[in-house]
């Protein structure tokens, strides 16, 4: 099943909101349902033919078919490419093969990903970042022949998995046409080594079927972030994803201990043992880098018995600073629960952390609301849960019962429906994340509230702002943000200064622009800040031995290439950075 082209996951499980909600909104948001029609569909959207050319179509189709076009076969091909218009709007019959899409619909699912002004440009039918065609690779190798082809044809590539990047991963900059590369093709069993507790996961697995495989031979990957039901593991890799269990079983990045790499230059392999001296790790050079430097193709990861118990538990504090020394207390000293994650007195209250209470006035809805869960054996379980409840109490903690946990377990994948149902009803919902260490986190969790609040109050949309922290370290955790309010005239432009000034205030707090989501597009200029421009040079060179004429993703992670000058007659075709005037739009 594809997911929902304008929102969130699978459009039967859609959700609207209770009237209570949508009279709390308007009465303390000033939300009012919006008046501007929204494309049903994504054939009602008006989309320009590809711009690729049919030489093009024809070379991408002969690499992932495995039988060359017979010269009259591609006449025909082209032929019925231009009958079209080459827009090919019947998905069922694009014109170039099972494996080359140009059709409006194929393409118009593959673009952008799913931050709240991803969704919103797309139900306004702003299709401006659509790819020229989608391509599904089927095997490592296809993948580096159609990379080399994208080198030749001077066609930009951005690898594309569950398509669930929040923070611009999918909508490449530069003046040339690039194609989506949906690795959903690349989806095999998983090679378990039981010895060694170690899977080799296919890079387009996405991850309900690389758990459920896992889980028949009696395993867990362990990690489960909220886009869990839609990515994939390549994406995981590439954006350094972090599960809502990270306090248990890690961060994806720290599960991971291989990757096979296609770059337009060639395949390469890093990770040969858990650990090694030799040099520094190239695994963490690709780990994080957003489809820059190469396509991963698949992953090596490591993998823990399948938990025979699992318990969420609720705990109340007075306070969200009194919540996250608790959490500190557990990070440093342990016992170390699977899931911690505390939110703040307004996500309390708001209930997102029991979303049917939303506006309640239950007691439950003062202070904070943390859940508490362990997953392992009975007997593990049981010790760190009667450790755990020691150290809470002491910190002042209040034992809340399993319900408020278990109930947050069942509803842990609703949230982005909730998002939907939102913008349906005429409000704004977004979220942005960061990390610090624990010494600072005062200061950024205020500092980010602060510019939310200021930047939208000041344009006219007080907003709800509310926190969780839910990822946690020994010296530092997460703050992840929630922000709602009314639209505006044209909700993206009204959003902008209020994430500008949130980027801005991560900064100046000390905090890092992304834990989590990556860099993408939207966070590049604050992570250039982040990294130096020494650290950004060095990763410009390792995309340029990579990725010669910067065709993989440009733009995302560090600035696109400007646009070299025509070659001079004769010279190498590895030289030109803009396309061919066949193939620009
Ligand atoms: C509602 C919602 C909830 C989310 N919750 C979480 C969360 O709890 N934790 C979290 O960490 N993130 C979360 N995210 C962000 C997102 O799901 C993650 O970044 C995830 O890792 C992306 O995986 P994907 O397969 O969808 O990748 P995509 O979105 O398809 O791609 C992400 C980026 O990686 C590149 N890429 C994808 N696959 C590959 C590959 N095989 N090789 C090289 N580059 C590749 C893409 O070009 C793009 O730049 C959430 C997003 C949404 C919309």
């Amino acid at each position: 099943m594809d997911m929902l082209w304008n929102g969130w996951g699978d459009p039967a499980r859609a959700k609207r909101l209770p009237e209570s909600v949508v009279g709390l909104l308007r009465d303390m948001l000033g939300v009012t349902p919006r008046e501007t029609p929204v494309p049903a569909a994504p054939d009602d959207i008006e989309v320009p033919p590809t711009p690729l050319s049919a030489t093009t179509l024809a070379a991408f189709a002969e690499a992932l078919s495995g039988e060359a076009l017979g010269g009259q076969e591609h006449e025909r091909q082209e032929r019925r490419g231009a009958d079209r218009g080459g827009d090919g709007r019947d998905g069922a019959e694009p014109g170039w093969g099972r494996y080359v899409r140009t059709d409006a619909v194929g393409r118009v699912r593959h673009t952008r990903g799913k931050s709240t002004p991803d969704l919103l440009r797309l139900r306004a039918g702003d299709v401006t970042d659509l790819p020229a065609a989608v391509l599904l690779p089927g095997s490592h190798d296809e993948v580096l022949a159609v990379l080399r082809l994208c080198a030749e044809h001077q066609v930009s590539a951005v690898p594309f998995g569950g398509g669930t990047s929040v923070v611009g991963g999918l909508a490449p900059e530069g003046a040339r046409p690039f194609v989506a590369l949906d690795l959903r093709r690349l989806n095999t069993p998983p090679e378990i080594d039981e010895v060694s507790r170690t899977a080799v996961l296919p890079a387009g697995l996405r991850a309900p079927k690389a758990e459920a495989l896992l889980n028949e031979r009696g395993y867990t990957l362990g990690h489960f972030p909220q886009s869990f039901e839609w990515a994939t593991i390549g994406g995981f890799a590439a954006a350094r994803s972090s599960g809502q269990a990270s306090a248990g079983y890690g961060r994806f990045d720290e599960m991971v201990l291989g990757l096979t790499v296609a770059t337009p230059e060639g395949g390469w392999q890093a990770g040969r043992a858990p650990r090694s001296a030799a040099g520094p790790d190239l695994r963490q050079l690709v780990l994080g880098s957003e489809g820059a430097f190469g396509v991963i193709t698949s992953v090596t990861v490591r993998i823990r018995p399948l938990p025979v118990r699992r318990v969420y538990e609720g705990w109340r504090f007075a306070s969200f600073e009194a919540g996250a020394a608790a959490l500190r207390g557990l990070a440093q000293d342990g016992p170390r629960p699977t899931v911690l994650r505390l939110s703040d007195e307004t996500e309390t209250f708001i209930g997102l952390a029991h979303p049917d209470r939303i506006g309640s006035t239950a007691p439950e809805t003062a202070g904070c609301m943390a859940v508490v869960g362990y997953e392992g054996t009975a007997e593990d379980t049981a010790e760190r849960r009667s450790a755990a409840r020691k150290a809470l109490t002491a910190a002042g903690g209040t034992y809340a019962g399993e319900e408020p946990g278990e109930h947050w377990a069942r509803g842990r994948y609703d949230a982005p429906y909730l998002r939907d149902a939102l913008l349906d009803a005429g409000a704004f919902a977004e979220t942005l994340e960061t990390a610090a260490f624990w010494s600072d986190i005062p200061a950024l969790y205020e500092g980010v509230r602060r510019a939310l609040t200021d930047t939208l109050t000041e344009a006219g949309t007080t907003p709800l702002v509310m926190c969780h922290i839910s990822h946690v370290y020994e010296n530092g955790a997460s703050l992840y943000f929630t922000v709602v309010s009314a639209q505006g005239e044209d909700p993206v432009a009204h959003w902008e200064p209020a994430k500008h000034a949130a980027n801005e205030a991560i900064l100046e707090a000390g905090g890092t622009i992304s834990h989590h989501h990556g860099v993408g597009t939207d966070h590049r200029d604050w992570y250039a800040r982040e990294a130096g421009e020494l650290g950004i040079r060095a990763l410009s060179s390792v995309k340029a031995a990579l990725d010669p004429d910067g065709i993989l993703n440009p733009g995302i992670l560090l600035p696109a290439p400007a646009p070299a000058p025509a070659p001079a007659a004769g010279s190498s075709s590895r030289t030109p950075s803009v396309p061919s005037s066949a193939d620009r739009p």
